[in-house]
């Protein structure tokens, strides 16, 4: 009999979906990636076809099995990790989406939100489900949808629609309709989900107007979700690991201690501290939200979400063509000696923490006739830095514990330029693991650890190593000089005064 020593991670990304083998010591054996079409309808409205991420999943993860030359009978099981807050309904007897997914940079119930904030909302919210009123979240976006699709509200409490976030729709599609679930941290993205009593809440479920009959079921990260259905690879393969693509990267980059953190540079940066078993109230407006749960024991995170962080490089590149390739950006930030005062606010889809203004938009400040290429690169990469230090600054206000270093990940941590600058400004190291594709590693750990492959958290963390370590080497002066600039233009970008 064939031993199924493999397992097989899907990302799906806010803007590319990845699949990759991993073999039985956690390494990469293949790859495969594509990146598919963002819609945006209106101004601050973000769209994707469910069914081109389906099509891009299937593909990916048949290309990545035969690039390794694997049956599918030599995978373990697959694990599934996701743009998070992103929402889909589907039709439960068709399978088919009743309207585009709604993106978790889209913007379109920002007035909701501020309803909601007016009418007291945010205690209640804040305390069940470790989140802010945000459009962000899925909840409002689900009740959106049921309110523009006509019909759709009638249907949903007829029972006949579902939701999910990305996750929960794959595994759908993967298991040909038979099961609806998801994973703890997805569930804790909604804004319905009580993360201390580990259960879908109806009291904020009625605040939002979902019924509850459209929500999935709820599991561990590390759990055996089903099996895929005849036909879709050459013999099925049971999906056993879930979880949101931050906390999958927090996981594969084996932050397992309270105190350990990571950022991880994508479209948005999102820096996440393990709290341990404490789900840790912050002051200053980051999230609590699970990290993973293994054998129905919850471990907590506090995050920082940053919605922009690659996707200001994307839009030099795609948007107004000032790059080729996404990492030019390192060699432009190298050949000007600083920006020359240009600040990027990369508030495109509003600023999240610790601002949450969804009303803000970009900014570009500072330009003037000796303003190039070069320093708009190097300000787009610069954002991110502040944005992290904002991040970092507004934890230790909280008191939260610390870490003496810093472990970074996603396809913009290959920047060099960018890991320095971070270390510059965070005066800590910053610690680049061997593996980028870190994210992915947390799906196949949790799917690994569900069937066997690894038996606990030790195995896992001892496949972890560091490829390159950043250490800080600006002057205090310069560095002051420059955030002080940041702080000014942020200021300057609100949509009300701070
Ligand atoms: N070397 C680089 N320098 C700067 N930005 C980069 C670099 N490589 C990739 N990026 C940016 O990182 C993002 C891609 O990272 P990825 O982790 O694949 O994102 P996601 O999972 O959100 O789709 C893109 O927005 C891209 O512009
Ligand atoms: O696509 P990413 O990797 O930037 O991640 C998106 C986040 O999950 C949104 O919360």
């Amino acid at each position: 009999m064939t031993q199924a020593t493999h397992l097989l991670a899907i990302d799906q990304g806010t803007t590319s979906t990845r699949a990759i083998v991993f073999n039985g010591q956690a390494r990469p054996v293949a790859t495969a990636q594509a990146e598919f079409a963002q819609h945006y309808p209106q101004p601050g409205w973000v769209e994707h076809d469910p069914e081109d991420i389906w099509r891009d999943v299937l593909g990916t993860a048949r290309e990545a099995l035969a690039k390794a030359g694997l049956s599918a009978r030599q995978v373990a099981a697959i694990g599934i990790t996701n743009q998070r807050e992103t929402a889909v309904i589907w039709d439960r007897a068709t399978g088919e989406p009743i309207h585009r997914a709604i993106v978790w940079q889209d913007r379109r119930t920002a007035d909701v939100c501020q309803a909601l904030k007016s009418d007291g909302a945010e205690p209640l919210v804040g305390a069940r489900t470790g989140l802010l009123i945000d459009p962000y979240f899925s909840g409002t976006k689900v009740a959106w949808m049921l309110d523009h699709v006509p019909g759709a509200r009638a249907r949903a409490e007829r029972g006949e629609l579902a939701f999910g976030t990305i996750d929960s729709f794959l595994l759908w599609r993967f298991t040909g309709g038979r099961v609806h679930a998801t994973d703890v941290t997805n569930a804790g993205r909604t804004m319905l989900y009580d993360i201390h009593r580990q259960c879908w809440d109806e009291d904020l479920c009625r605040l939002l107007r979902v019924p509850l009959q459209i929500l999935p079921q709820v599991h561990d990260n590390a759990h055996e979700f089903g099996t895929t259905a005849p036909g879709l690879f050459d013999a099925p393969i049971p999906i056993a690991g879930m979880a949101g693509d931050q906390q999958a990267a927090l996981f594969g980059q084996a932050c397992f201690g309270a105190g350990e953190a990571k950022s991880t540079y994508g479209t948005g940066c999102f820096m996440l501290l393990n709290t341990g078993e404490t789900a840790f109230t912050s002051h200053n407006r980051l999230l609590t939200t699970p990290a993973y749960r293994l054998g129905g024991r919850m471990t907590y995170a506090l995050e920082g979400s940053i919605f922009v962080a690659g996707a200001a490089v994307k839009w030099l590149r795609d948007g107004i063509g000032v790059i080729t390739h996404a990492r030019d950006t390192d060699d432009m930030a190298t050949q000007v000696p600083d920006s020359h005062g240009v600040y990027m606010v990369p508030a495109f889809a509003g600023l999240g923490a610790p601002h949450w203004d969804p009303d803000a938009r970009g900014a570009i400040f500072g330009l003037t006739l000796g303003s190039t290429q070069a320093h708009l690169a190097r300000a787009a990469l610069e954002a991110v830095g502040y944005q992290t230090l904002d991040l970092a600054r507004t934890m230790e206000a909280d008191g939260a514990r610390y870490p003496a270093a810093l472990r970074v990940d996603g396809g913009m941590a290959a920047n060099d330029w960018l890991c320095q600058f971070l270390a510059d400004l965070l005066e800590t190291t910053v610690e680049r693991p061997a593996h980028l594709e870190t994210t992915a590693l947390g799906a196949a750990f949790f799917a690994g650890l569900a069937t066997g492959v690894w038996s606990g958290l030790d195995d896992l963390a001892a496949t972890w190593t560091c490829s390159r370590r950043f250490v800080p080497v600006m002057d205090a002066a310069k560095r002051q000089g420059l955030v002080a600039g940041w702080h000014d233009a942020v200021s300057r970008t609100l949509s009300r005064p701070a």
